[in-house]
């Protein structure tokens, strides 16, 4: 499940994509943006022959009416004044309409990528955090870049034809002058995109710290170990070593300009004492030095910004690949055509090797194991035996190295992975907390179910999938019953907007009214569903995933034993492969059985400190019948 992204994009690929972009957003307000560039270009030209238009009839040379000629430089200078603006307003518009466009166009590639390891990469996170800030705004910016060339280009021509006119040498060393600082600039673009990477990877760093000392999932434990200063510090390191990295860019950007812009400034003066001599002369009247001051400082100022922007649009086209490599890029499309049939008989994971990249450990080292439709199996182990790991490879997140998972005997990998997805209901370690309101954190789980409009009332299968978890009550006693957000992060206009802050165990709940949105699924999976819940609520638990028996295969992974002891089978994963495998009773029967050892250590660890009797009860040294679950748990 790789993508593209890690191979270099061609620059007109890039280009045309920016374009496309630019046009596909909203093409009126480029359309009026390049008119407005286009009129803008001409303003100063027919501002500078108005000019010595002027100065001409004044000083008795030219042949015109100079009210008139006076009106119409009254006019171009209003035109000029205004266009700004207008512009402006095009510009903003065309800028957030491709904002939006590029934004949704990244995260629809995003949202394609099959698998996992785009964020596991970090070459791929930061490639990805680039093409989130170049897509903002590097399209409109390579458009802003191709507009200036334009207008500079289409000012240069005038200009450089009466500049001509004057003096062809001049005009030549006008135009000579600027070429140094052409070559100067595509190379301190190179050398700025290179420095890039260096400056994302520590802004990434900083965020990851600046989030930690404003959020609240780190706030407790920030404050009680005393560890503020200690991560403001790690943040202002990274921040500084990207400032030094932009600090180097600007130092280099002022050293390679000096040299070209001196030379530029050079044969400007030059050009006005030459200019001068001839006034004095009589060879050339004021109204053409007037006309030649413009043309030289527009010559100059329009090369200036065409050097610029060609530079800085190939500093863009550099920093927009990314975008395209992720946005176009994206998951190379799947051989997988097929779409999962619903599980009739079983789930077979067959010689499964697999490591998260080679130069990892192995985690998996040829586990063999089948789950049947209608079983329910515990999968228990040591902290990193790989049981999560299982699931995801049971989600297809990955691809295994070695070995097979076989869904009624097809191969996972012949599926769509959303098809194969569409079969599964998971709970995960880490599910997520979402900022949304209750019904829209259950709601998720199902496409099929609508997510409720705030204001809406939850669908009845919201509501039954909060009751079978056990936590309906807690949200219809919210302030704004499902509706309520669950975050004090955002604040609204009115006061329900603050929302709520839930339990641990009750976010719990709400994760598994959203797995069980979806439980008519084959495959269910609980990977530690119940490790925040009190003792009433894992029986409650436990009781509604023994319902959930009928035809549907059933993963259940806890570290509480007793939970998974009424499953039909157990399997203990040790170092990466399957050790024990059989009921309950059949472990605990297994001469030193590594499951009986682990079991009757919770069951002693519970009862370390009870007197004789009590362990005696508890049969510490062989668990008596029937208090196993009230002792391990
Ligand atoms: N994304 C990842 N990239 C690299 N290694 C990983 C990744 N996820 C897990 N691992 C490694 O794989 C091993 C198995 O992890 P896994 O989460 O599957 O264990 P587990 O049995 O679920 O552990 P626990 O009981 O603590 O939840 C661990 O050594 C872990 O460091």
């Amino acid at each position: 499940m790789t993508d593209r992204a890690q191979h270099p994009v061609s620059r007109r690929r890039v280009a045309a994509t920016a374009l496309r972009l630019a046009l596909g957003a909203h093409r009126r307000a480029l359309a009026a943006t390049l008119l407005f560039a286009v009129v803008e270009a001409t303003g100063p030209i027919a501002a500078a022959w108005l000019t010595k238009q002027l100065i001409d009839s004044l000083t008795g040379h030219g042949t015109r009416e100079v009210t008139a000629v006076a009106a119409a430089l009254a006019a171009t200078g209003v035109l000029l004044a205004l266009l700004p603006y207008v512009d402006d307003l095009c510009q903003g518009v065309l800028t957030r309409a491709v904002a939006l466009t590029a934004q949704d166009r990244l995260f629809r590639a995003v949202n394609a990528h099959p698998g996992l390891d785009l964020y596991e990469d970090p070459v791929r996170l930061d490639r990805l955090r680039l093409a989130q800030q170049s897509g903002q705004d590097t399209p409109v910016q390579l458009v802003q870049c191709a507009l200036i060339v334009l207008r500079s280009g289409w000012t240069l021509v005038g200009f450089a034809g009466v500049l001509a006119a004057v003096s062809p040498v001049l005009a030549g060393l006008v135009l000579l002058g600027a070429v140094p600082k052409l070559v100067a600039e595509l190379r301190l673009a190179r050398a700025t995109a290179a420095a890039f990477a260096g400056v994302t990877a520590g802004e990434r760093r900083e965020a990851f710290f600046s989030t930690l000392l404003g959020g609240t999932t780190a706030a407790k434990e920030i404050r009680l170990f005393g560890i503020g200063d200690v991560l403001r510090e790690r943040m202002l390191v990274e921040r500084r070593a990207v400032n030094r990295i932009r600090h180097r860019l600007d130092v280099r950007r002022l050293s390679v300009n000096s040299l070209p812009t001196l030379l530029a400034s050079g044969v400007a003066g030059g050009g006005l004492l030459w200019a001068v001599g001839h006034v004095s002369a009589g060879t050339l009247t004021v109204g053409d030095l007037s006309v030649f001051l413009a043309a030289v400082a527009s010559v100059q100022g329009g090369l200036g910004s065409a050097v610029t922007a060609v530079a800085n649009g190939h500093q863009h086209l550099l920093v927009f690949a990314e975008y395209v490599a992720v946005a176009e890029g994206g998951a190379q499309p799947g051989t997988a055509r097929r779409v999962a049939d619903p599980l009739r008989d079983r789930i077979v994971l067959d010689d499964v090797w697999f490591r998260y990249a080679p130069d990892l450990p192995w985690v998996l080292r040829g586990v063999t194991l089948t789950v049947r439709a209608g079983e329910s199996v515990g999968l228990v182990g040591v902290n990193g035996a790989g049981k999560s790991t299982l699931v995801k490879l049971l989600c297809r997140f990955y691809d295994l190295e070695r070995g097979r998972i076989l869904w009624d005997g097809t191969d996972l990998r012949e599926f769509t992975p959303e098809s194969l997805r569409d079969r599964l209901s998971v709970v995960f370690q880490d599910f997520v907390a979402y900022e949304m309101t209750a019904a829209e954190n259950i709601a998720l789980g199902d496409p099929a179910v609508d997510v409720p409009t705030r204001d809406g009332a939850p669908g009845p299968e919201v509501v039954e999938a909060a009751r079978e978890a056990g936590v309906h009550q807690v949200l219809a006693d919210l302030p704004a019953g499902y509706d309520t957000m669950l975050t004090r992060g955002f604040f609204g206009a009115n006061d329900r907007d603050s929302g709520v802050v839930l339990s641990g165990g009750q976010w719990q709940r709400v994760a598994l009214a959203r797995a069980l949105l979806r439980a008519d699924r084959d495959l269910f999976v609980l990977d530690e569903p119940t490790s925040g819940l009190d003792p009433d609520a894992q029986a409650e638990v436990a009781r509604v995933i023994r319902g959930l028996g009928q035809g549907r295969a059933r993963l259940l992974i806890s570290h509480r034993l007793s939970e998974v002891r009424a499953a039909d089978r157990i399997v203990l994963l040790d170092g990466g492969a399957v050790r024990e495998e059989g009921t309950h009773e059949e472990l605990m029967r297994l001469p030193s059985g590594r499951y009986a050892e682990l079991f009757r250590g919770q069951a002693a660890g519970f009862w370390e400190d009870a007197s004789g009797p009590e362990r005696e009860v508890a049969g510490v040294q062989g668990v008596e019948p029937g208090r196993e679950q009230e002792v391990a748990g």
